[in-house]
């Protein structure tokens, strides 16, 4: 039987799971996930696997679900269809426990100076490690004796960059971390990120600035409408596209 050139599946197709080490465990499994807001769907029948040890970069147009998909995986929207489990818990407290969050939201009250949220940060989080908030908040040379409210956007996000990724968490969920600042500045956020980031960690950033996280991920989702577009190797992809992740983005979104 000839198939039809049509019928063909095209490279995207081929790309549907980010992979998974000979033998490892997914540390995030999510099967079958589906949530609507008021009977609208935000995430449409999402199964996806993520290892521990991948940098994955979360991409997607404006209301694709990205930020759906994260504060599910955060644990702080419990209504939905579908099984979804970190670390083999279902969101909840023990789930919680293993990971840190960045909002895309101001979580931090705005009257609070840098050691004033350290100091908060080490009574809500086991796992937070006051030093390293510290060395991160010299890194990005964050003043200490001004209030979030007396910051620009970059040195507030650089804030809470700080205090989330000094947490020793075994899933990190950044939402948007370096929207909303100038490129010079999301570079400098993105060191900091990764400066002592846990190689057997699993680190999730959502963003549509494709070109500037490019450099650091190693694994990519692409979310359309809620639904899984394409998820895989960010080498793979590259190498079997022939175009950089933003080339392919542009391509894919267009
Ligand atoms: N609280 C809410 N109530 C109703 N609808 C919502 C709510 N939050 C999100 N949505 C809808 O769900 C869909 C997915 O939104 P979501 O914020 O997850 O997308 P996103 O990919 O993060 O978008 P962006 O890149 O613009 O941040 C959108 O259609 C949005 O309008």
């Amino acid at each position: 039987m000839t198939r039809h050139p049509s019928a063909r599946p095209t490279p995207a197709a081929r790309f549907t799971s980010v992979p998974i080490p000979d033998g490892a465990e997914p540390l995030i499994r999510i099967s079958h996930l589906t949530k609507a807001y008021r009977g609208r769907p935000a995430l449409a029948d999402l199964t996806l696997h993520l290892p521990a040890g991948r940098i994955v970069g979360l991409m997607g147009s404006n209301g694709s679900g990205k930020t759906t998909l994260l504060k599910i995986l955060a644990g702080l929207l419990s209504e939905y269809d579908g099984r979804v489990r970190i670390g083999g818990h279902a969101p909840g407290p023990e789930s919680k426990a293993l990971v840190a969050f960045l909002p895309d939201a101001d979580f931090l009250a705005s009257g609070l100076k840098a050691e004033q949220a350290i100091a908060m940060f080490a009574r809500l989080f086991p796992d937070f490690d006051a030093d390293r908030a510290r060395e991160l908040v010299d890194f990005f040379g964050l003043p200490k004796d001004r209030s979030l409210k007396e910051m620009s956007k970059g040195m507030g996000e650089k804030l809470r960059v700080s205090l989330v990724m000094a947490r020793r968490a075994r899933v990190y969920l950044l939402d948007e971390p370096i929207s909303g600042v100038d490129p010079a500045a999301r570079d400098v956020i993105l060191s900091g990120v990764l400066r002592n980031f846990d190689p057997e960690a699993l680190m999730v950033i959502s963003t549509h600035l494709i070109a500037d996280v490019e450099p650091i991920v190693d694994s990519v989702v692409f979310l359309k409408d809620g639904r899984l577009l394409l998820a895989g190797d960010a080498d793979d992809l590259r190498q079997a596209h022939g175009m950089s992740l933003d080339a392919l983005f542009r391509k894919e979104y267009h």
